[in-house]
């Protein structure tokens, strides 16, 4: 017999079960259940596509066998099984990222982890909460010796060799006394219906089924009540989503959800749709109210399945759906594609990418669908999955429109979110130009930047766009149907001519101001200049997109970090506003240095504005206390 030890993180699995944080233990069934019909699907696959498989033979079924005297509940498949490698690797340690991100989040405090690991599927490791000992009888297709797995979940597993018939894997479960509720057949059934009728296949289990007393005509017993034991299937056993839409209510759909995705919250909504014609396949998608742990993880893992006529393929693959889908769990079926595909044909068959294409834009028109339809189900989907669909804008260029049209924007003229169907009703129709500004910074900060103010004298509306994401995302979206997308800093308004001239004498009178603060500041800003853009605020920086500097950090940023090459430092150009009082009293002093502190402290002010760091805090405070000093 050979001792293991489980993994830190299963531990740290094991002792939240063992203290049953789960509110709900009978998913621990489910999870069983729903590895039994994993096996099966590998086997079945392995079966139809590889010959060294094709002399096995596949008899899927699942059983499920209840001891009330040794108080176990036996749950056996035909599936693929495990030797002793696959036994160490696959339950002793944990390989996906999801359940890592999982006991990343947990915080220590019993009632906030419970409602996490509800979120979430914590697979075999569940039989833990109503077992305190289990035995894993496996035999792996295709190999001779058999394994035992024993574990009380207690930090440590065995592993022997076995005996067992037939290929598969049989997991008995040792009861606790407070879970004897699980030896009811009826309880099982139940669980069974609830969760797994539409795993593709059969489950039986013994049933005892009451035989009542026959009696003959004056009514004395001539044969007693009894009960009959029949192993019946208690599943349904058909594919869910190859059912037609009406058959299927809405509970079944939700009870596939969770079976499929191991959430036992329900989904925001699901779309199901099967297409005739020249290709045929049935797609089931559905939308989580949550988003699952590993979103932003780059190891994510997938929540779509293919399958090809019903046989399952794979539900590793990323390709299947674009990253900006990624939060999306369902089943993909085609009969359409040979069953024998590598990933790599897979990738490339055109049949497949047809599917993709016709699945991806279904989805986005079922979501513009729900944002028309159902704005709460829609905000709840938004603020769950809002940003990773931005991630489209840059990742599915074909589809840029539809995406900016699910996406909702905060503005500069509303304290509501608008989309960009209505917002561009309201663009001047001459020019055509969305005006954005974007930055990492609060929606209000953002909003009081000194760069809207020539935008807010004038009524004109603005995409506000405060997310990280925006900031990467926007400086790439060009248009919007026959509207440009133009950054605020690049926006351009005709002026007449009396306007020009004003300009230009404004630009003279305040020409020995500039001269002195760009001599003050030196290296720091790359020019001072006068501007007519601003109202209210003294100061704001531009930078020039025409800089060499600036132009090679893009370049730089869009090659994915500069490798290992130091990205320019972009020096920007400070813009002093002549209508502003104090710019005004600078421009008539003679005190040099008064004009020097002015110039730094603001040029530190528009940083700030902009949400940026001070390089020099002490210097800063030095220079408007002696600012003050002379002012009092
Ligand atoms: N009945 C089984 N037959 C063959 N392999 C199994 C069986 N049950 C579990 N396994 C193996 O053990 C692994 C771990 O199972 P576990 O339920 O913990 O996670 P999972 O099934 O990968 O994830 P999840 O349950 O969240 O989908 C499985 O991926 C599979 O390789």
């Amino acid at each position: 017999m050979a001792k293991h030890q489980f993994q830190t993180e299963i531990n740290q699995l094991l002792q939240l079960m063992i203290h049953s944080l789960y509110s709900n233990k009978e998913i621990f069934l489910r999870e069983l259940v729903s590895n039994a019909s994993d096996a099966l699907d590998k086997l079945n696959m392995l079966h139809l596509t590889d010959d060294a498989y094709k002399g096995i033979a596949f008899t899927p079924r699942v059983d499920i066998a209840i001891d009330k005297e040794a108080k176990t509940l036996t749950v056996s498949d035909t599936g693929i099984g495990m030797n002793d490698e696959d036994l160490v690797a696959h339950l002793g340690t944990i390989a996906k990222s999801g359940t890592k991100a999982f006991l990343e989040n947990l915080s220590g405090d019993a009632k906030k982890d419970s409602q996490l690991i509800g979120q979430f599927g914590v697979g075999f490791y569940a039989a833990f909460m109503v077992a305190d000992k289990i035995e894993v009888v496996t035999k792996k297709a295709g190999e001779e010796q058999a394994y035992k797995w024993i574990s009380a979940g207690d930090g440590e597993f065995d592993i022997e060799p076995a005996e067992k018939e037939g290929n598969g894997t049989s997991i008995t479960l040792f009861l606790k006394d407070e879970d004897e509720e699980f030896l009811e057949t009826y309880r099982i059934e139940n669980i069974i219906k609830k969760y797994s009728n539409h795993i593709p296949f059969p489950i039986f289990m013994d049933k005892e089924n009451f035989i009542p007393a026959e009696r003959d005509d004056e009514g004395n017993e001539t044969k007693p009540s009894s009960t009959e034991i029949k192993n019946e299937q208690i599943n349904k056993a058909s594919a869910l989503w190859t059912l037609s839409k009406s058959d299927i209510s809405d509970d079944e759909y939700k009870e596939f959800y969770s079976s499929l995705s191991h959430d036992s919250g329900e989904p925001i909504t699901w779309l199901h749709h099967k297409a005739e014609g020249a290709i045929e396949y049935t797609t089931l998608f559905y939308i989580p109210s949550k988003a699952p742990m590993d979103l932003y993880r780059v190891d994510y893992q997938p929540g779509v399945k293919l399958y090809i006529n019903r046989v399952f393929i794979t539900d590793d693959d990323k390709e299947l759906m674009p990253t900006y889908l990624r939060f999306l769990r369902g089943v993909i079926d085609s009969a359409d594609l040979p069953l024998n595909v590598s990933r790599e044909i897979l990738q490339s068959n055109p049949v497949m990418n047809k599917i993709q294409n016709a699945s991806v834009k279904k989805v986005l028109s079922e979501l513009a669908k729900l944002k028309k339809k159902d704005a709460e189900k829609y905000d709840a989907f938004y603020s769950e999955f809002g940003n990773v669909i931005k991630e489209g804008l840059y990742s599915d260029f074909g589809n840029r429109e539809k995406i900016l049209e699910l996406l909702k924007f905060n503005t500069l003229n509303s304290n509501e979110q608008t989309d960009i169907e209505s917002f561009v009703t309201k663009v001047d129709e001459t020019k055509k130009e969305i005006y954005y500004i974007s930055g990492k910074m609060s929606l209000q900060m953002l909003k009081n930047s000194p760069q809207l103010e020539r935008f807010k004298a004038k009524g004109i509306d603005v995409l506000i766009l405060n997310d990280e994401i925006d900031t990467i995302v926007f400086p790439m979206v060009t248009e919007y149907k026959e509207y440009k997308f133009v950054n605020v800093s690049d926006a351009q308004f005709e002026e007449s001519e009396e306007e020009k001239k004003a300009d230009e004498e404004t630009a003279k009178a305040f020409e020995s101001l500039v001269g002195a603060m760009t001599e003050a500041l030196g290296d720091k800003v790359s020019k001072v200049e006068v501007t007519t853009d601003l109202t209210d605020s003294p100061v704001c920086l531009k930078i020039d997109k025409e800089d060499p500097n600036y132009q090679m950090a893009q370049m730089m940023k869009q090659m994915g970090g500069g490798m290992g090459m130091e990205i320019p430092d972009i020096k920007p150009i400070l813009q002093i506003n002549p209508k502003h009082e104090l710019l005004e009293k600078l421009n008539g002093t003679s005190d040099v240095n008064l004009v020097n502190d002015a110039a730094f402290v603001l040029l530190d002010q528009a940083k700030l504005f902009e949400g940026a760091e001070l390089d020099d805090t002490a210097g800063f405070i030095a220079r408007m206390n002696r600012i003050m000093s002379k002012a009092l």
